[in-house]
C-alpha cells in the first residue's frame, strides 16, 4: 500500500516537474514563415500617392525595415498595425524624412511622393515636412498661445502677407480641427493650458495650417481618453476628404474604424495589406489573423 502511494505521489510530482520544464511553446510563428519582400494583399495602387520600393532601414548593423514594398492612395487612410517593435514608425518616419535626425539610422531603396525621390539629397526637407505633417504619440504643443501654435508655421513658410490673411488660416485650421468653437474666444491663452485632448486637435490644427498633402501620425490618440480619441477619429474621417492619411495604431478597433486600408507589419516585414474590412473579417494571412484575434502581439 505504501509503496503504491508513495509511487502515485512520486508520479504526480515527475508529471509536475516535466510540466514546468516543458518549453511553453512560443505562440509567435517563425521568423523563417516570412520570405522577404513578400507581401499578401494589394500593396500597390495605381497612380499613387507614394511609392515605397524595397525599403530598408537600419539603426547601426541592425536592421530594422527589411525590402518593404508599398503603395499609399491619395487621399486614402491607411492604418499601420503590428506587435511593439516591428516597425510601424520606423517606416512612417520615413516618409518626411524623420528618421534623418537619428544619427545611426540609414534607409536604402526607392521612396516616391508623386514620382519625386524623397531621399534625393538635393530635397528640402522642411519642404517636404510641410507637405506631410506630422501628429505624434504625445501632444507637444509650443509653449506659446493657442493662435501662433498654428500660426506658427504659415509663419515661417511665408504663407500669409497681412495680418488678416493669417487669421483666416489659423481660424479656418482650428475649424478643421474641431476646435474652433471651444478656443476662439480665449485665442491668446498658452496652448499648454488646454486638455490633452485640446492639445492634440491643436496639434492636428498646426500639422494643417501649412496645407500639406499628407499627414503622418503616430498613435495619435495613444494617450487620450475615450471622448477625446473619438474626436479625434471623427476629424480623421473629415480630413481624408482633403489629405493622403497614414496612422500608425495599437488600437485594432481604431485601425478598423478609421482607415481604408490596413498594412499588418511583423519584425520589419510587412506581411498583409488589405481593405481594412477584409483584413479583420478574412485576413490573407495567418500571421494576420493571429495577431488580430489576440494570439500574439
Ligand atoms: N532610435 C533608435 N535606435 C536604435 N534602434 C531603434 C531606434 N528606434 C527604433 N529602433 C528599433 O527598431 C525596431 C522598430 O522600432 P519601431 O519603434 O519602429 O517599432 P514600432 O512597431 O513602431 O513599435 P511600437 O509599437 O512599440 O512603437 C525596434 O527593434 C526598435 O528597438
Amino acid at each position: 500500500m505504501n509503496t503504491m502511494n508513495t509511487t502515485a505521489t512520486r508520479d504526480v510530482a515527475v508529471e509536475e516537474q516535466e510540466q514546468k520544464t516543458q518549453p511553453v511553446e512560443d505562440p509567435r510563428p517563425e521568423q523563417a514563415e516570412l520570405e522577404e519582400g513578400k507581401t499578401v494583399g494589394v500593396p500597390y495602387v495605381d497612380d499613387p500617392k507614394f511609392r515605397l520600393r524595397d525599403v530598408e532601414v537600419f539603426y547601426g548593423e541592425s536592421r530594422a525595415i527589411k525590402k518593404i514594398s508599398l503603395d499609399i492612395a491619395k487621399n486614402e487612410v491607411i492604418a499601420f498595425i503590428g506587435p511593439s517593435g516591428c516597425g510601424k514608425s520606423t517606416f512612417l518616419r520615413c516618409l518626411n524624412r524623420m528618421n534623418d535626425s537619428i544619427d545611426i539610422c540609414s534607409v536604402k531603396g526607392s521612396l516616391e511622393l508623386d514620382g519625386d525621390d524623397i531621399y534625393n539629397s538635393k530635397r528640402d526637407v522642411v519642404e517636404l515636412r510641410a507637405r506631410v505633417g506630422m501628429v505624434f504619440q504625445k501632444p507637444n504643443p509650443f509653449p506659446k498661445s493657442i493662435y501662433d501654435n498654428v500660426a506658427y508655421g504659415p509663419r515661417i513658410h511665408g504663407l500669409a502677407n497681412r495680418k488678416s490673411d493669417l487669421d483666416e488660416i489659423v481660424e479656418n485650421s482650428l475649424r478643421k480641427a474641431g476646435l474652433w468653437d471651444e478656443v476662439k474666444d480665449r485665442l491668446d491663452a498658452t496652448a499648454t493650458g488646454m486638455s490633452g485632448g485640446q492639445q492634440q486637435r491643436l496639434c492636428i490644427a498646426r500639422a494643417i495650417a501649412v496645407s500639406p498633402e499628407v499627414v503622418l501620425m503616430d498613435e495619435p490618440c495613444s494617450a487620450l481618453d475615450p471622448i477625446a480619441t473619438a474626436k479625434v477619429e471623427e476629424l480623421i474621417a473629415e480630413l481624408s476628404e482633403s489629405y493622403t492619411i497614414v496612422i500608425v495604431t495599437h488600437s485594432m478597433q481604431q485601425a478598423a474604424r478609421v482607415s481604408h486600408r490596413t498594412a499588418y507589419f511583423h519584425l520589419g516585414h510587412l506581411v498583409e495589406v488589405n481593405d481594412t474590412n477584409k483584413v479583420f473579417t478574412s485576413p490573407e494571412h495567418e500571421m494576420t489573423e493571429s495577431y488580430i484575434t489576440g494570439r500574439f502581439g
